[in-house]
């Protein structure tokens, strides 16, 4: 590394010292923390950006969110050049960087990564690094932090691309790295067109939103509320209504958005009797994640709950049908067959009813640890892999290959039996691959699709719903003085450590018909999570409430809180 660039690196750092005693480390989705505090991790994670996009020589991304956590949070995340999230390998130098005490170890601990990983860096090959924030007010300011540290390497650029969903940064950086236009009108336009050709294809051809019959959408107060409005103007027939678009002065993630409604299973502000019966849905801080639900006729506040394995059961199950049609008899005679690999990837947070369901419909099920990096590579491994959270983050993975003997085989068709059903499922086929965002999970082009889905199928949500019933369930946080000290493998579902915290939660579990239970150190946030089902609500409870209090015996105190 030369002279300038080291004191560059020295006195630029110098600007950005790291808070004192704080340990900060690459969770589930990107370090996270209160706002206040995060500014030299911002800094050098734009460092650490400028690197990958060296080694990479290709575009990555910088997001600053922190997705469904409160308004005083934030965090930074880096999207790696496939458009996915920063490859694991380079999490524990993410680590050492961030929590590196002087601007002295820092720079050691660049040089060490610069040789190990064998990083050009002469000042010749240059770095671009596309950036993106949530609504967060401390967003603009963590922003300038990110671009001071990408400017801190000789040769990066950082373009700022200002407040975006995470799915779209994501979908950019993608879209980039394939030489394709990679701004938000592009974005808007590849969502919209595969959106509208997949209505255009619905059997018998006329089936249109009746307007009474448009879905109600709650922003979460957040970035995702205001690209849906965009979403709105460009599909008029889309949306029925945004609520807690951010417009109205209404907090970010205060008693609204996917997560609150998913975990609470109430209703978002705003929301209420006056919605009995209609299709609604909730888009969590930024955008990423979708959960849907209705106010039963009984209630004012709770709801019937379509969640993220209802969404993966419905793709599934729309996706199995396409490939069922197009590989059917008069098929056989073709010569360019294919047997497509469609597979799903769930967690353990998965309700069961829905793993069974799954495997009835004859899929390949995989279990990962929680977080979309886990997810997303198992899916990649299918030829069309479909992977979700319950939480309402998933997304629909279509191999290069597939793409392309599906391209060919539409090709052939439109020769031979153009208008065919064939030719229909291998159009709807390759809309879907076009919709949805094959970089991350992505709450509007999900949207867009369950809407497609329901007409197509001339579904109502109730109808939705009834694919199977959910087991009752419920989760729980614990405060821990080290939450660290939960060690879990075999995707999370047994504790390893504290010794005899896994019997012991096996003994409460065996006392609840169809008891599942497991324990997990958040990623996220500082606190244990427990999750329970059993075949009843009152038994989930009492089960989660009884492990909860297992949990605080074994690492000592904290309050239990849902
Ligand atoms: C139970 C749960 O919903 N966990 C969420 C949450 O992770 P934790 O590691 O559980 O805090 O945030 C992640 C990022 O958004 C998401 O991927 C994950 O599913
Ligand atoms: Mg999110």
């Amino acid at each position: 590394m030369k002279e300038e660039q080291s004191s560059l690196l020295l006195k630029s750092s110098s600007l950005f010292p790291p808070p004192q005693g704080v340990k900060l480390s690459y969770g589930t989705a990107g370090f996270r923390a209160d706002a206040s505090i995060l500014k030299s991790a911002v800094y050098r994670v734009g460092i650490l950006a400028a690197l990958r996009s060296l080694k990479t020589q290709s575009v990555v991304g910088v997001m600053i969110t922190a997705s469904h956590n409160k308004v005083t949070d934030n965090g930074v995340k880096i999207v790696d050049p496939s458009g996915g999230m920063l490859s694991q390998e380079w999490e524990p130098f993410a680590d050492q960087l961030v929590n590196a005490q002087t601007p002295e170890t820092l720079l050691s601990i660049i040089r060490e990564c610069v040789e190990k990983e064998k990083i050009p860096f002469d000042g010749v090959q240059s770095a671009e690094i596309l950036l993106g924030r949530d609504t967060r007010p401390s967003g603009e300011s963590l922003l300038e932090a990110a671009k001071h540290g990408i400017s801190s390497i000789f040769g990066a650029i950082a373009l700022d691309l200002g407040i975006l969903t995470t799915p779209q940064l994501h979908w950019m950086v993608h879209a980039r790295n394939k030489g394709m236009k990679a701004t938000e009108p592009a974005y808007f336009e590849q969502i919209s067109s595969s959106f509208r050709c997949l209505i255009d294809l619905i059997p018998n051809g006329t089936k249109v939103n009746k307007l009474d019959n448009r879905v109600v959408v709650d922003g979460a107060d957040g970035v995702g509320g205001e690209k849906l409005l965009v979403l709105k103007n460009i599909l008029t027939d889309l949306v029925n209504e945004v609520r807690n678009s951010g417009k109205d002065g209404g907090l970010l993630n205060d008693g609204v958005g996917a997560d609150y409604v998913q975990k609470e299973k109430v209703v978002p502000r705003g929301f209420g009797s006056n919605d009995v019966g209609k299709r609604c849905a909730s888009l969590d801080g930024d955008a990423d994640r979708l959960v849907y639900f209705s106010v039963p006729s009984n209630s004012s506040s709770k709801i019937d709950l379509v969640d993220g394995d209802k969404m993966l059961s419905l793709f599934a199950l729309f996706i199995k049908e396409q490939l069922n049609i197009l590989t059917r008899e008069g098929n056989k005679k073709s010569n360019n067959n294919f047997q497509a690999h469609l597979g799903v990837v769930q967690t353990a947070y998965a309700n069961g009813a829905s793993t069974d369901y799954l495997k009835q419909l004859g899929l390949e099920v995989i279990f990962t640890p929680t977080g979309v990096k886990h997810l997303h590579e198992k899916a990649a491994q299918f030829d069309i892999g479909i992977y979700f959270e319950a939480n309402g983050h998933g997304t629909i993975l279509f191999s290069e290959s597939f793409l392309s003997w599906l391209e060919a085989r539409n090709n052939e068709l439109a020769l031979v039996s153009e208008g065919s059903e064939q030719q229909k499922a291998a159009l709807r086929l390759l809309s879907v691959s076009k919709l949805i965002n094959q970089a991350v999970g992505d709450a509007l082009s999900c949207l867009l699709l369950v809407e497609a889905i329901l007409q197509h199928m001339d579904w109502s949500i109730h109808k939705w719903n009834e694919l199977y019933q959910d087991l009752p369930s419920r989760q729980l946080k614990v405060k821990v003085v080290d939450r660290t000290a939960v060690v879990t493998t075999n995707a999370e579902t047994v504790a390893v450590t504290p010794p005899g915290i896994q019997e012991a939660i096996d003994a409460e579990t065996a006392k609840y018909p169809r008891g599942r239970c497991f324990i997990r150190p958040s990623g996220t946030e500082d606190v244990v999570r427990v999750y329970a089902e059993a075949s009843t609500q009152e038994g989930a409870d009492s089960l989660a409430n009884s492990v909860a209090k297992l949990v605080d015996q074994f690492l000592g105190s904290g309050s239990s809180a849902r």
